[in-house]
């Protein structure tokens, strides 16, 4: 191949990017723009996957002006091809190669069968199969929905349904502690790469949990994440150094920022806040989507700003989309979840006294939201009363629409849109938690250290050796843990030389096996002890961890938590129970609080107990509840004299006051956004109908065996499969070398983890399809019927094509017009006899015809064929204004919500600017030009010759 800027070539495996430009020639690499797509490739030019388009005598041209003529001729001069052509009307035209529009029609099946490469009819109904499953599934209310191995729970698939399809989504998931918030954001993540809105991700998270967030979104989502700490961003960098002087310019740009090496990005925010230079990188690199858990360490106060808050907030600021995750959105005050809401939409939260007055509001709004409901439940119009009241919060243009009129009022006046949260009392069927107290003696050792902060945590000022011999509460954890032999433990103190100590003396003096996990270890030793803990057989009774493990992690396989202290916080409080009161703890919870009697430890654990009721429920409140009362608690944490009572009382007054008006305002307008049950149960319906039946197995089944893959019953709906020597493709997508075993059933799946989940979203499974699509497999075809009432020799056409469109990715213009398999079945008259040969009666019709006789066949009838091709063209073009149509209005209601939405908020809030609602009005206008030039694409052909 000889590459010559200036000359037109296509991608085999990207059709998509419509005709390319030879941009650059640079030795060993070549350069292809793609002015279609806006998109750029470089090449090595010994194997790029390109194909040069060159036009023949009678062939139709297009031009960048799109203007279309007939080629007359073609000479190349300077290896640039000519055309002389003709227009309409006869008169003589000249187009340059580089004059050609890049909006290109391949018509690869029937070069195909003009020049005699057929191929079986099973692999021409394997691809028109592969079509309509395609077709099916672009389309699918469900769609992004399918492939994450998990149980189908309500909550988590409404909130991934409602965020996923948003363009950039930015919400706060804050549903309560072990919820399944990490699941919820790989379904969300899941669901924008699946569907093309999302390419790059960030992964943000605290050192502890870097590991979990690998192995979860691997094992449920299919997705390899990269690791990127120090090490690897100071060997990247050095490697980027050291290859400059070997590389090409264009491959220094896009290699000298880490970053942009890979595509899905898991790193923890010390890391990033630590390295400035790795942190400038991040940001440099921009993101589709950035995913932050545990956000509460995002401090925010309009005079401090924490260096957390700063990293992410830059980071937020390149990024199209952002997930923050954090199940104590108010552990560090009200003003820092303003500005983590700040942070998602600063259209919607842009000053913190308004926040504040909303928030004390939110009970009239409440009641407002209520009654809608109940309207909307009863089938009741609105009366003219409350069409009065809801006038002062909201445009109400469509009374009937009570849907839209919440949604308005909750985005408008609550967090509606940006916050999602679920708690325990809504989902229900979780188990319960128990607590068990122990007051124990003060030792000597203590006297005088018992009250105020030092009194909850006296050992950290004294030798190990010391506290480890006297302090109460060890004897008393060691014979626990003994009387508890068979039983998983886990052990939470506040300090790492606690847990170091504690840990030691019951390995080696004790002879209890355990392990530490405290922040002086590596990120592999944490998760090594994590491991060791989690082992069923001869894996350690205890995990004896400082504050880190309180957060995050999963030790759901545990039932009996010893709180060695108390923390003073009460949402870290809650984030320590969260350990094991998650998805899938399958038990009571049995919690153990040891407190030293008459010392500031017995006043915090009476005052959590009796004050709020923390150990046996949670409370999303905690935090507001204790800044309320910090000043007096902090007092009686310095005096045992008992006068902790009245605090208590006035606490417990306060904590259900509290309570009841979240229940009637807050919690009730989140848990009315967080999950609508019918709605999530109906979705979850539509997940199983899809999943249900052998469709998937018998299609995939049918394609390794087209593809040359070995197969092996393993056992009900699992196989063993293996490349055989005689595959048809160098590479089928997913396959090892030794093999893979996959099931199909989502049940086995779940309780075997070394199985494959095979779903339609499964990378493999998707690929396959669009290998199937994009490759020549089965495009050309030709087969023999035997019809009575159809004379011997008739010739018969059926074609398939879709509806191409080429637009620039980032516009997504798929979700409003899918591929749409349009079928042709016509005689040599025209005659339409798609209703009497419906595809499937035909396929079981048709007989193989030998090469050689089909050769001969298409060359003798090749006229006729090339005449059917242009009915059939035709015929399948009609089809077109509909489809158009129908993708026109499908983008414009998705679209011009946003430009409503943010043109409503323009009126309470100035801040808006007019270039975010033109932003969306111009992807209404770019997507509406893709759209309309769309045209129909031969996908396939089968000559049918009756015998
Ligand atoms: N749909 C599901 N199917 C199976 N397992 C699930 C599902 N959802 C969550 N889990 C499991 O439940 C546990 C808690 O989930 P996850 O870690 O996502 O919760 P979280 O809300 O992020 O917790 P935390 O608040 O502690 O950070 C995990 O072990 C997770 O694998």
């Amino acid at each position: 191949m000889q590459f010559i800027i200036g000359q037109r070539w296509v991608s085999h495996t990207e059709s998509k990017l419509g005709l390319g430009i030879i941009s650059e020639v640079n030795g060993r690499r070549i350069t292809v723009s793609f002015p279609a797509v806006g998109e750029e490739r470089t090449y090595a030019a010994d194997n790029a996957p390109l194909s040069r388009l060159i036009y023949n005598e009678g062939e139709k041209i297009t031009t960048l002006d799109d203007l279309t003529f007939q080629v007359i001729s073609a000479e190349e001069v300077d290896g640039i091809y000519i055309y002389h052509c003709e227009d309409d009307e006869g008169l003589s035209q000249i187009v340059e190669e580089l004059d050609l529009s890049c909006f290109v029609q391949l018509t690869a099946p029937q070069h195909r069968l003009f020049s005699g490469h057929f191929d079986k009819n099973r692999a021409f109904t394997l691809r028109i199969e592969a079509l309509n499953h395609i077709h099916r599934l672009q389309q699918s209310s469900v769609k992004g929905l399918l492939g994450a191995r998990t149980n189908h729970l309500p909550h988590q698939v409404y909130i991934a349904n409602e965020v996923a399809q948003r363009f950039a989504p930015r919400v706060l998931l804050a549903d309560e502690v072990g919820l399944g918030k990490t699941i919820e954001a790989g379904m969300i993540l899941h669901y924008q790469l699946h569907t093309g809105r999302a390419k790059r991700a960030l992964i943000v998270v605290p050192d502890s949990l870097i590991h979990q967030w690998l192995v979860e979104m691997l094992r449920r989502f299919n997705l390899a994440f990269s690791i990127f700490d120090e090490s690897r961003y100071d060997a990247l960098t050095r490697a980027n150094s050291d290859n400059e002087d070997d590389m090409f310019e264009a491959d220094i740009d896009s290699m000298s920022n880490p970053f942009e090496s890979e595509q899905l990005v898991l790193c923890s925010l010390d890391f990033l806040t630590e390295n400035p230079d790795a942190m400038a990188h991040a940001v440099e690199a921009s993101w589709d989507l950035l995913i932050v858990d545990e956000a509460h360490h995002l401090q925010w106060s309009e005079t401090d700003v924490s260096i957390e808050y700063q990293c992410v907030e830059q980071l937020a600021s390149n990024s199209a989309g952002l997930l923050l995750l954090t199940a104590t959105p108010e552990q560090v005050g009200i003003e820092s979840h303003f500005a983590r809401l700040r942070l998602l939409d600063p259209s919607r939260f842009y000053d913190l006294e308004s926040f504040k007055q909303e928030e004390a509001g939110y009970q009239p709004l409440n009641q407002l939201v209520q009654q809608l409901v109940a309207l909307q439940n009863n089938d009741q119009p609105i009366s003219p009363e409350l069409l009065k009241q809801l006038a002062e919060f909201t445009d109400i243009s469509n009374a009937n629409d009570i849907d839209g009129i919440i949604a308005r009022l909750l985005d408008q006046h609550g967090t509606g849109r940006v916050l999602f949260r679920n708690t325990r009392a809504a989902i229900k069927g979780f188990p319960q938690r128990k607590l068990n107290s122990y007051p124990l003696p003060v030792p000597e050792l203590y006297q005088g250290q018992t009250t105020g902060i030092t009194g909850l945590y006296p050992e950290v000022i004294v030798e190990p050796d010391d506290w480890i011999q006297n302090d109460p509460r060890v004897a008393w954890l060691e014979a626990h843990l003994k009387q508890l032999k068979s039983e998983k433990v886990l052990v939470i103190c506040a300090n790492a030389s606690t847990a170091v100590a504690l840990e030691q003396y019951l390995q080696l003096r004790a002879g209890i096996r355990s392990a530490a996990f405290y922040e002086g270890l590596s990120i592999i030793e944490r998760d090594r002890a994590s491991a060791y803990f989690a082992e069923t057989e001869g894996g350690a009774q205890t995990l004896i961890c400082s504050e880190i493990g309180s957060e995050g992690r999963n030790f759901q396989f545990a039932h009996h938590l010893v709180l060695f202290d108390l923390p003073l916080n009460p949402d870290l409080l809650e984030q320590r129970i969260g350990r094991l009161d998650r998805i899938g703890q399958t038990e009571t919870i049995q919690i153990h609080v040891p407190y030293l009697e008459e010392t500031s430890q017995e006043n915090l654990f009476r005052w959590y107990h009796e004050g709020i009721n923390l150990f046996e429920q949670s409370c999303s409140v905690g935090h507001s509840i204790y800044e309320q009362f910090e000043l007096e608690l902090l007092e009686q944490l310095q005096s045992t004299d008992g006068a902790i009572d009245s605090l208590i009382t006035a606490t417990a007054a306060h904590t259900e006051k509290m309570r009841e008006l979240l229940h009637q305002g807050r919690d009730q307008l989140l848990e009315l956004n967080s999950c609508k049950l019918p709605q999530a149960e109906a979705i979850i319906e539509t997940i199983e109908e899809e999943e249900d039946g052998p469709l998937l197995e018998e299609f995939m089944m049918r394609l390794f065996n087209q593809y040359g893959v070995d197969q092996e019953h393993h056992s009900d709906h699992a196989h063993i499969i293996r490349p055989s020597d005689h595959m048809f493709t160098s590479h089928f997508p997913g396959l090892k070398d030794d093999g893979n075993t996959i099931t199909f059933s989502r049940e086995k799946a779940l309780s075997r983890e070394d199985m494959e989940f095979l779903s339609w979203e499964h990378p493999m499974v998707v690929e396959t399809m669009e290998m199937v699509q994009t490759s020549e497999l089965g495009n050309a075809t030709v087969a023999t019927i035997s019809v009575k009432g159809l004379q011997p020799g008739t010739l018969l056409l059926e074609t398939y094509y879709t509806v191409n469109c080429i637009a620039p990715k980032q516009l997504q213009v798929d979700r409003f017009l899918p591929i749409t398999p349009i079928r042709v079945m016509s005689d040599v008259n025209g005659r339409d006899l798609g209703a009497v040969l419906p595809h499937e009666r035909l396929n079981g019709m048709c007989e193989k015809v030998k090469r050689n006789t089909a050769q001969a066949i298409v060359k003798q009838v090749r006229g006729d064929i090339e005449k059917m091709l242009v009915h059939s063209t035709t015929t399948a073009e009609q089809t077109l204004p509909d489809i158009i149509n129908a993708a026109n209005e499908k983008m414009m209601s998705s679209l011009k919500i946003e430009v409503d939405r943010l043109e409503a908020l323009q009126a309470v809030n100035p801040s808006i600017r007019d270039e975010e609602i033109n932003f969306f009005k111009q992807q209404i206008s770019a997507s509406a030009d893709a759209i309309n030039r769309s045209s129909v694409q031969l996908e396939a052909i089968r000559v049918v010759v009756t015998s």
